[in-house]
């Protein structure tokens, strides 16, 4: 199955109650309308100016290796290309200038996906195989309608006003059709989506160490097994650490998704210290010239100066035999949490060096409009999804796909 179908499909069944909303609000205020050979084109005359968004903090820009698409996809692994900078450098690249925005432009409209019933005008005329379309003129009322419908799929506040004030700009008074209005939100979102869409970057250290952070049941465990094994698809050696020490159940886990994938874990005895751990597991992995280094980390909020301490003190190690590690330092959030996976990022940020985000169980009953917000507000690189518990259900992040599922549109 194509991707996108499968995303469509199992990403948001929050997506058909936006789609929903959006039918329902051009539905409750709008005409039908006979179908006009040329459909109006609801995009402003000349350059409105949408409301800017804020600036995007600097995106490590290494050539990235692509994390491979389900192995059914891709038959083969795809290249990688190893950058030339060192990680180090990277922090350091001074902010790009933002591209700055531009009107929104719709994409071509296929065949107005119009109610499949005529108007009355159009059955009584015998024009049924014509299907009218229901448009609704753009105005306050049904902008508030808009917003509370975003915020409402997770969006947040913040980022649902400035979306609904850039769909407005320059279309006050026009008459959109659902199709129309989802293309525009559809449109908004992959513009804001797209800064962020970056696949985890490798870098030539050996062993690149890649530390993987979140709260308690965020998916890391399921995600390291995921990456270990799309990384050792792609011709990469890894080594995962199971640093989460104080759960036997979490060390038993990750060697399951280790044997899985085909990659060697390192545990150490329960209740033992995590930097010991994760210094061993770089020696290991030094020794084994592995490519990679996954290490695990415990997730109890609930003592943040415990674990802030227990993450620093990993760092501070790992830092002994290689001052630029960690390279990468994974946020692993649970897209069903909500707006909840804002304060999870914030708290992150200052536990750890956060680098760069997954979003898992963007399947079930996933909540995908955080996405949004998350890009919105943070800018930090989204680098994978994952859509279900299986090793191959992690998918790189595309804007377009996500913007035309969350939306409801076909592609
Ligand atoms: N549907 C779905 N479930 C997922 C996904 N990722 C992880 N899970 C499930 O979420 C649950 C928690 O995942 P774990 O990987 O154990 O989470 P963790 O963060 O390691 O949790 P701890 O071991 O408690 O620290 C498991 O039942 C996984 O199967 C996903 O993308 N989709």
């Amino acid at each position: 199955m194509a991707f996108f179908s499968k995303l469509k499909e199992r990403l948001f069944k929050s997506s058909s109650k936006l789609e929903e909303g959006l039918d329902a609000i051009v539905e409750e205020g709008g005409v039908e309308e006979p179908p006009e050979p040329d459909t109006p084109d609801p995009t402003p005359a000349p350059d409105p100016e949408p409301t800017p968004l804020p600036d995007p903090p600097p995106v490590p820009d290494p050539a990235p290796v692509e994390i491979p698409s389900r192995p059914d996809e891709v038959p083969q692994a795809p290249p990688v290309e190893i950058p030339v900078e060192r990680a180090t450098e990277l922090p350091q690249t001074p902010p790009e200038a933002p591209a700055p925005p531009t009107p929104l432009e719709i994409p071509e409209t296929k065949a107005e996906a119009a109610p499949a019933r005529p108007g009355l005008l159009g059955r009584l005329l015998g024009r049924g195989d014509t299907p009218a379309v229901t448009r609704r003129a753009l105005d306050d009322d049904m902008l508030e309608q808009l917003e509370e419908l975003l915020i409402s799929a997770d969006m947040g506040v913040d980022t649902a006003l400035r979306v609904t004030a850039n769909m407005a700009e320059g279309r006050m008074g026009k008459r959109l059709s659902s199709l129309e209005i989802k293309q525009l939100l559809a449109a908004e979102i992959t513009r804001i989506m797209e800064p962020v869409a970056r696949p985890m970057p490798l870098y030539p250290n050996r062993p690149q160490v890649v530390l993987v952070v979140g709260v308690n049941g965020s998916g890391k465990t399921t995600t390291i097994g995921k990456l270990a094994s799309q990384f050792k698809a792609a011709g990469k050696s890894v080594v995962i650490a199971a640093g989460d020490t104080f759960r036997a159940a979490a060390v038993e886990q990750l060697q399951v998704w280790g044997d899985r994938a085909g990659v060697p874990v390192l545990t150490a005895p329960e209740g033992s210290d995590p930097a010991s751990l994760a210094f061993d597991a770089m020696t290991r992995a030094e020794a084994d010239g592995a490519d990679l280094l996954m290490i695990d980390t415990a997730g109890r909020l609930q003592n943040r100066a415990d674990l802030m301490e227990e993450l620093s003190k990993i760092v501070r190690v790992i830092r002994k035999k290689d001052p630029s590690a960690p390279h990468n330092t994974l946020l692993v959030l649970d897209a069903t949490t909500g707006q909840n996976a804002l304060s999870q990022v914030e708290i992150f940020q200052k536990l750890a060096d956060v680098s760069g985000l997954v979003m898992t169980k963007l399947d079930g009953t996933a909540r995908g409009g955080v996405l949004v917000a998350l890009a919105d507000k943070f800018g930090l690189p989204i680098h994978a999804i994952g859509v279900g518990e299986q090793i191959d259900d992690l998918a790189p992040f595309d804007p377009e796909d996500f913007a035309a599922a969350l939306t409801g549109l076909e592609r």
